[in-house]
């Protein structure tokens, strides 16, 4: 989804506008079988691109409705870097959305719910942010198993990266 549904009007709409609409996407993606998460990305120069949560219904854990808007951005705009880009999203950005909003350079973030909102509707945003922010006591609540097997060559895809000249840097 990337259409541009905003109302056609002389003035840029508000920041409040924008996540209203967010907003409204969330709401409409559940009638979708979707989840209920919606974000739109306005470009620096004002191009408005939209996603929505279509985790279960693309069998992809990381079709979050943020990740899908910056997927959106990024291939409408035919660029990775989506400096000076605002993120409107219906619930605050969970720590994959916030990574992703980092490695694309968005400049600012608003959202509407929060993460507990989000846990009061079971989902594990809150729970996730636990994990990454906390202590070893709070990672023992959701375990992933992680272990570095370190080797000599486990810095030659850098070294490589390093020496090609015509790398794309990001
Ligand atoms: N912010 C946000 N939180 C979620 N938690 C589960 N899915 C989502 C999503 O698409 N966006």
């Amino acid at each position: 989804m990337s259409s541009i549904s905003m109302p056609a009007t002389d003035s840029q709409p508000t920041a409040a506008e924008y996540l209203a609409r967010a907003v409204a996407l969330a709401t409409e993606n559940v009638r979708d079988a979707g989840g209920p998460f919606g974000a739109i990305v306005v470009s620096a120069d004002g191009q408005v691109f939209e996603g929505v949560n279509r985790v279960t219904a693309n069998l992809d854990p990381s079709a979050h409705a943020e990740v899908t808007a910056i997927r959106a951005a990024c291939q409408g705009l035919g660029t990775f870097d989506l400096t000076g880009a605002t993120l409107y999203t219906s619930c605050e950005p969970c720590p994959m959305c916030l990574a992703t909003s980092l490695w694309a350079r968005i400049d600012r973030v608003y959202f509407a719910a929060d993460r507990h909102d989000a846990a009061d509707a079971g989902f594990d945003d809150a729970v996730f942010y636990r994990y990454f922010e906390g202590g070893p006591e709070d990672r023992a609540i959701m375990p992933v198993a992680q272990e570095q097997l370190s080797s000599d060559e486990r810095v030659a895809p850098f070294t490589e990266w390093n020496a090609n000249t015509s790398r794309t840097e990001y």
